[in-house]
């Protein structure tokens, strides 16, 4: 058993060690996972690999380490979803019966597959993602876990694209089919924090109504919530500015919730917006 006083964090190194940070910020030697025994999984960490792994529904999930790790080599941020939220997208795509979906960051299309699980093979589900390097190991992984529908990558800055008068998104999807309720059902923002605002402008204007838009990292560890006058990044202006929009709307034109989280990286959060 390790000395738990002072102790706050417990990680996973990608060796398998585990690395304990004290209250004062100190990183302590490396574990193992004998020496960190038991406590490593009274952690945010821990709990999480314990969901992820009781929780798993393999259909979806078997192929997704390998595609992590196909993003490790290629040097990818470690910000994809984790496994909780991702198959909280697929029950809620599944839930609703969707059959078109709009993701806004792409990344390696971890978020993506989790959605694409959810829809029927003749669903369609679109994710837009400026890296071309990013795009490229989206699709080897789409490839890889041969997912159905297979995604198509819009590749390019999200509100060039989603704004594009002559674009694939100048109007609801079914709109030119003559669908009866044009739009997408569900749509997942998880790009470039700055935008949020913007992204949600183009959401309500593409999903249908009765359809719901997913916001991730809507939280930032409460910096959203400071009061009004204080100094905030661009991150939480764009967050705000969606938040003071639904305070006006006042129930008009949406109803949102947003639920705080305590994953193994950060206090964060999604927000979740149903469009009447
Ligand atoms: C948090 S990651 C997405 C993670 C992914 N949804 C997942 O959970 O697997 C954010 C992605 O958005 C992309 N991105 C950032 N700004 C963007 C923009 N303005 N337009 C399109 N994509 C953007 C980044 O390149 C990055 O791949």
């Amino acid at each position: 058993m390790v000395e738990g006083r002072g102790v706050t964090s417990y990680t996973y190194n990608k060796d398998g060690s585990v690395a304990h940070k004290t209250t004062d910020g100190r990183l302590i030697v490396p574990l193992t996972k004998e020496e960190a025994g038991d406590q490593v999984w009274l952690t945010r960490a821990g709990t999480e690999a314990y969901l992820a792994r009781k929780l798993a529904n393999p259909e979806c999930t078997t192929g997704l380490d390998a595609a992590q790790a196909r993003a490790d080599e290629a040097g990818m941020p470690a910000i994809a979803v984790p496994e909780t939220l991702g198959q909280m997208l697929t029950i809620l795509a599944k839930s609703m019966r969707a059959q078109r979906v709009l993701e806004i960051g792409t990344l390696a299309g971890i978020s993506t597959h989790y959605l694409a699980c959810a829809l029927p093979a003749d669903g369609q589900i679109d994710t837009i993602e400026a890296s071309p390097e990013h795009a490229k190991i989206a699709q080897a992984n789409f490839l890889a876990l041969d997912t159905c529908p297979f995604p198509t990558t819009h590749v390019g800055q999200a509100l060039k694209l989603l704004r594009d008068p002559n674009g694939v998104f100048k109007d609801p999807p079914g709109t030119i089919e003559g669908l009866p309720e044009p739009g997408y059902d569900l749509a997942f923002v998880d790009a470039n924090k700055d935008e949020y605002f913007e992204y949600f402008t183009e959401c309500l204007r593409l999903v249908r109504k009765g359809g719901v838009i997913v916001f991730d990292n809507a939280i930032r560890n409460g910096r959203i919530a400071v009061p009004d006058g204080t100094k905030i990044d661009s991150d939480c202006v764009g967050l705000r500015k969606m938040y003071d929009w639904i305070e006006k709307d006042a129930g008009k034109t949406v109803i949102a919730s947003a639920i705080q989280t305590v994953g193994d990286k950060s206090w964060d959060g999604f927000a979740i917006v149903y469009k009447l």
